[in-house]
């Protein structure tokens, strides 16, 4: 039978949650997932390795503006060849037989969604994210109080003494963060955290406690305070990833004592939603989502690296009694509400989709939290000193001794890296007077973004002694970016544009990445010799006067920024808002019986990491759709 109280689509941090905790109240679920399960591949366990794979992710190219002049700038774009190779770099070098596919963007896509291949920064929005919410809608259940309550329910903290206020240590959601252990062979590092912290005030000598604070405390000041804190993780307290993979497993093999399935959570794997399907129109009400229609088969969506557009799977579908959730992502979710007929009746009509619901929100206000690192050149390579007795790191390679030590709880990737540290700071352009910029150094290498994985493509060496502050932005201002139908086929991908700085906010987002470009080279001056002073390379400037280099800043911060933390496409807001998509309670505007629970929700990026948030809202809806099953 293939009839269920709910459909839950994408079992990511947005609809794994849900669609545990309404089978565990008792429902019948069934979660449809386009990827398959990867926990038999042990780096899907391994933070340190968890980059995307083949098996586990979608491979996206998307637009930064659609001037594109500007878009030819970026130094990150990756091309075809006519051979079938890939080329990365800017329009003004790309080889003559080469077409452009955008900036890559990768998406986790398999049980556990982006969870799965993220790098696991779990750090709470600020407390006015949430407050704002409830402000716009008028729904005072969205509150910083009522998402540090679910915080304590689902955290299980391996990073704090049990009991510290505001977090939880018995629920499911695994956070762990640095110990002061990993710094002590990173001294050259940890003279750039010096220099960082005295600029603030902060007490140099204090530095290796500093950076064990934690980013998530539950002080009312938490937002404005600058300085160093340590990065925590969705990891265990061996440093192996928590993903949102884990409570669907563990809620499908829990058993009732008669060996029995304790549960009724059905999960389909290979098995891409293409369109939900609803009641016939009766005048007088609003259509009704009474089920999904999906093709079954492994790599049906053209993102997929294992993508053989013959194999066509197989069309199923699946009908709901009570409520249908949509929890496919930013980019996935909007497509398949175009698909479905819901969004801006002019695009549907670009394919002839039927309309179902004109919803002008659907698909807009893509955003994301910009992103660039502010490289620095010191005197000589950073100092890393190998911990004793640790084996030699193969990354993954067969006989990687560092996975078997992984596997005994031991070893490099079962402690905190070297990017575990936040250092939160606010510059002159904060809109609303809280830390806006979040930077985590790493020493001989610099976060530019995402290549395509596997491709012969260019990426430059780096210099010796490069150290990168990647630069984070917070509450970015911007709006403007879109996710359209580029196909009525389930099959394609969808036009991405983020158009950065395009709104009447642009200036204060490049103005505050440009303070923080100023205040990089102020970091890099003040480091201590021999290290120091560092060189500041990125962005490059000629002058020695600060004011001299922010017109040059400004255009590279506008030209190479890049952003992996999209939201909005379905966003939360008040009624009368033309392009709010959600009510406050995650119901799709327009329709009966159709929710997301997902990215796509926010009205503004959660802080500087979406995916505890992401976590966080899937509670709450859990809890909003059981008040009404
Ligand atoms: C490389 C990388 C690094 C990141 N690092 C961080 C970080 O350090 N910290 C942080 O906070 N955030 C990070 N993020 C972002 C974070 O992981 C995401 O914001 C979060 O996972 C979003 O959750 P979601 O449920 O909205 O979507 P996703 O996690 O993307 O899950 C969506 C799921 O839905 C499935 N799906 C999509 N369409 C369909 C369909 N039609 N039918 C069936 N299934 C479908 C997909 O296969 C996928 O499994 C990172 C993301 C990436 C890719």
């Amino acid at each position: 039978d293939d009839t269920y109280d709910y459909i839950v689509v994408g079992s990511g941090p947005g609809g794994a949650p849900v669609a545990v905790n309404l089978a565990k109240a008792g429902h019948s679920v069934l979660l449809l997932e386009a990827g398959d399960d990867q926990t038999s591949d042990v780096t899907t366990h391994i933070l340190s390795l968890g980059f995307p794979l083949p098996t586990n992710r979608w491979d996206f190219y998307v637009k930064m503006y659609s001037d594109a002049a500007q878009a030819l700038k970026n130094d990150h774009l990756t091309w075809k060849r006519a051979d079938g190779s890939l080329w990365v770099g800017n329009g003004s070098a790309a080889p003559a037989d080469a077409s452009l596919l955008g900036v890559y963007y990768p998406r986790g896509a398999t049980l556990g969604g982006s969870s799965v291949i993220n790098a696991a920064g779990a750090v709470l929005p600020s407390r006015s994210d949430w407050d704002r919410i409830g402000q716009i809608t008028g729904d005072r259940s969205w509150s910083n109080n009522k998402f540090r309550s679910i915080l304590k329910r689902i955290e299980d903290n391996h990073y704090l003494p049990c009991g510290t206020p505001g977090h939880g240590f018995d629920g499911y959601l695994d956070t762990n963060g640095n110990d002061g252990t990993v710094w002590e062979n990173q001294q050259d590092l940890v003279k750039v955290f010096r220099s960082m912290s005295s600029l603030v005030g902060g007490n140099p000598a204090s530095v290796i406690q500093d950076i064990q604070r934690d980013v998530n405390n539950d002080s009312p000041n938490r937002d404005k305070t600058q300085g160093l804190f340590g990065l925590p993780f969705h990891v265990n307290e061996t440093w192996g990833r928590f993903s949102s993979r884990d409570i669907v497993r563990a809620t499908i093999a829990a058993k009732k004592p008669n060996g029995q399935p304790k549960y009724r959570l059905t999960l389909k794997t290979q098995a891409l939603a293409t369109k939900v399907l609803f009641d016939k129109k009766k005048p007088g009400k609003k259509p009704e989502a009474t089920g999904v229609e999906y093709l079954e088969g492994p790599s049906l969506y053209s993102a997929d690296p294992r993508y053989n557009p013959s194999a066509a799977g197989t069309k199923r579908t699946a009908q709901a009694r009570k409520e249908v959730i949509l929890s496919g992502g930013v980019f996935n979710t909007p497509q398949l509400l175009q698909l479905s007929g819901i969004g801006p009746a002019a695009e549907l009509a670009r394919f002839n989709i039927p309309l179902i619901a004109d919803l002008p929100g659907v698909g807009a206000r893509l955003q994301d939290n910009q992103e660039l690192p502010l490289v620095g050149i010191a005197n000589h390579p950073f100092a890393v000193t190998p911990f004793p007795g640790d084996p030699v790191c193969t990354f993954g390679a067969p006989g990687d001794p560092c996975i078997t030590a992984f596997q005994q709880g031991t070893g490099p990737y079962a402690r905190a890296g070297v990017n575990s540290n936040a250092f939160l700071w606010k510059s002159n352009h904060s809109a609303d007077g809280e830390n806006d910029l979040l930077f985590f150094s790493f020493p001989n290498g610099a976060f530019r973004g995402f290549w395509p994985f596997e491709a012969e493509v260019n990426i430059p060496p780096e210099a010796p002694g490069t150290i990168g502050m990647a630069m984070v932005k917070m509450n970015p201002q911007n709006h403007a970016g879109t996710v359209k139908l580029r196909s009525a086929n389930p099959r394609d991908t969808p036009e991405i544009n983020f158009e950065m700085f395009a709104d009447a906010g642009a200036e204060v987002d490049l103005g505050a990445m440009a303070d923080a470009a100023a205040w990089s080279r102020q970091v890099f001056a003040g480091v201590e010799a021999p290290l120091g002073p560092i060189r500041a390379a990125e962005p490059r400037c000629a002058s020695s006067v600060p004011s001299e280099c922010r017109v040059g800043d400004k255009q590279w911060i506008k030209d190479q920024t890049f952003g992996h933390h999209a939201v909005g496409t379905a966003a939360i807001g008040a009624d009368g808002d033309a392009k709010a998509v959600l009510d406050s309670k995650f119901r799709v505007r327009g329709v009966k019986g159709l929710r997301v629970v997902d990215g796509s929700v926010f009205p503004r990026p959660p802080g500087a990491f979406p995916v505890l948030a992401t976590f966080l809202v899937s509670e709450k809806a859990s809890e909003d759709i059981l008040k009404d099953a």
